[in-house]
């Protein structure tokens, strides 16, 4: 269980979390809302990547700010543009980089590395350079080096986004097959259907909690009403 209580955060002196409350169970939940609205801000306090100014994040009872080390353990985050999360040569070793603090011998990092690519289509490609890898492959990489440190929770921001329609499908796959509890945040929102939860959020608040249809509506109707009152040179963030 990940607990928030009243939770706010700034950057400089723009407000982007305010007095956000929640407690995330359900294995499925997406959270969706416009660019700024402070979706990827709220998801790195899930695992201690942004502590916030005021407010707690407990994961499992531990608080982020006291013990940021234990929330990584156990909730895993993917960046939307896997690049910038690729940080060795080949792709076994950018898997292997996060078993490293475990302690394991090299024949265990081997099979837990050779299990997770074998998993994720990857195998064949174990001793070529990460940076090689098509869009897609570097997307699952990035999937395959957070899941085997075996998370509880996978956090996945705009997984797709970067992605062609075919590869982007197959990340959904994944994603919807894996065992671990997972919070998507998306601008596709067709990825949320059989969600158990999909927040909205705007102005750095969660505007509407529920299921999936309920919250799309809400978030269409939200924007419909926005784009009534805006002229072309409006495009941006409001947060
Ligand atoms: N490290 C940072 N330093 C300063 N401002 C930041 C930082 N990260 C985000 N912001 C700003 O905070 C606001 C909220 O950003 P955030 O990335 O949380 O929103 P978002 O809802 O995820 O947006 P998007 O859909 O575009 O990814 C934006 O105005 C953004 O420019």
């Amino acid at each position: 269980m990940i607990e928030l209580r009243d939770v706010s955060h700034a950057y400089g002196d723009r407000p982007v979390l305010r007095g956000i409350g929640l407690d995330l169970a359900e294995h499925r939940i997406g959270i969706i809302g416009a660019n700024g609205s402070g979706k990827s801000t709220l998801a790195r306090t899930l695992n201690g990547l942004v502590v916030p100014d005021s407010g707690t994040v407990r994961v499992d009872g531990r608080d982020t700010r006291r013990d940021p080390r234990a929330a990584r353990r156990r909730v895993g985050f993917v960046f939307s543009d896997a690049s910038t999360q690729i940080l060795m040569p080949t792709v076994a070793e950018d898997v292997a980089l996060g078993l490293r603090r475990l302690g394991l011998t090299a024949d265990a990092t081997r099979s837990r590395v050779d299990a997770v690519l074998d998993r994720h289509g990857l195998l064949d490609h174990r001793d070529h350079p990460a940076h090689l890898l098509s869009g897609g492959q570097k997307q699952m990489l990035a999937l395959a080096s957070v899941l085997v440190t075996q998370p509880d929770v996978l956090v996945c921001d705009e997984p797709t986004t970067l992605l062609d329609m075919h590869n982007a499908r197959v990340i959904e796959r994944t994603l919807r097959a894996l065992p671990q509890r997972l919070v998507l945040l998306t601008h596709q929102l067709d990825m949320l259907q059989g969600f158990d939860r999909v927040l909205v959020m705007d102005g750095g608040r969660v505007v509407f909690d529920g299921a999936p249809d309920a919250a799309t509506a809400h978030y269409t109707a939200l924007m419909d009403a926005r784009a009534a009152d805006m002229e072309p040179s409006d495009l941006g963030e409001r947060a």
